[in-house]
């Protein structure tokens, strides 16, 4: 099975503190990975280390099997690691059109393409209804939807999402998150960090749990599911419709 990221005992240090330890995680070619944890366990400090914004320590940290210890961010996204913020970091004075003209200029001429502006419209038909309005005048769920237009406008190799859900009303996160979906469907591996527990495992194949910094739990996602680490309470946010099969 061809891999798209690996990483073996990886580190990650905010200042002194050593945040994130011990990380075994992979994302295989192709697949939808969940990383799973409460407010505060260590998930967007795992990924600005895995983007190289954080200083990090690794066994082993590879990107479609090339050594990537060390690499700057935008070495990362050029070897086709794109992040999706959990704060968007849109333009909010460019329009929507403009900050996805920005990513795909940035993509500049690369061979492997695979997502044009119209298919990003297609998978974003809001977006196409608002590609003049700026961008800071969207809505939460339209912020959120652009930020992952943007990213796909990067052309990546393997996408990270981080938190696409956060703070917004159920009916948005549907949309969103079978968005999500589609966009899987066209092979691109994803790492998809969520707290929304239910709707990411039944999406994934794999799942990750983090806690204080550390993976406690790994497993197919189905298993995972059901298991007591998901049902004990402490990601709590969604154990009735993870019970209830909804
Ligand atoms: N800039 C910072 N400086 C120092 N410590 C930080 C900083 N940002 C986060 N932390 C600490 O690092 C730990 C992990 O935070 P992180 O934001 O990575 O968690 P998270 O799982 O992404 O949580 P959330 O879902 O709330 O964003 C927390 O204890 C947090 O207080």
């Amino acid at each position: 099975m061809d891999t798209a990221l690996s990483v073996e005992g990886l580190r990650v240090w905010r200042g002194r503190s050593e945040i994130v330890r011990s990380i075994d995680l992979t994302i295989p070619s192709g697949q939808v990975v969940a990383l799973l944890g409460a407010n505060g366990a260590g998930k967007t400090t795992l990924i600005e280390g895995l983007l190289g914004h954080l200083p990090t320590k690794a066994e082993k940290f590879e990107l479609f099997g090339k050594d990537v210890r060390g690499a700057k961010p935008w070495d990362m996204v050029r070897g086709g690691f794109v992040v999706v913020p959990q704060d968007r970091y849109l333009f909010t004075d460019m329009s929507v059109a403009e900050n996805l003209a920005v990513a795909a200029r940035r993509a500049g001429r690369r061979q492997d393409r695979s997502f044009e502006l119209e298919e990003l419209y297609d998978l974003f038909p809001r977006l196409s209804e608002r590609q003049g309005q700026y961008a800071g005048t969207l809505s939460g769920g339209e912020r959120s939807m652009l930020a992952i237009a943007r990213g796909l406008a990067l052309q990546p190799r393997v996408l990270v999402l981080d938190e696409p859900s956060l703070g917004l009303a159920p009916i948005v996160i549907d949309l969103i998150m079978s968005t999500i979906k589609r966009i899987a469907q066209s092979g691109l591996p994803i790492l998809l960090v969520e707290q929304n527990v239910n709707q990411t495992l039944a999406m994934s194949s794999w799942g990750y749990v983090l806690e204080s910094g550390e993976i406690t739990a790994s497993n197919d996602s189905d298993s995972l599911l059901g298991s007591d680490v998901i049902l004990s309470g402490y990601l709590a946010v969604d154990v009735e419709s993870a019970e209830g099969g909804s």
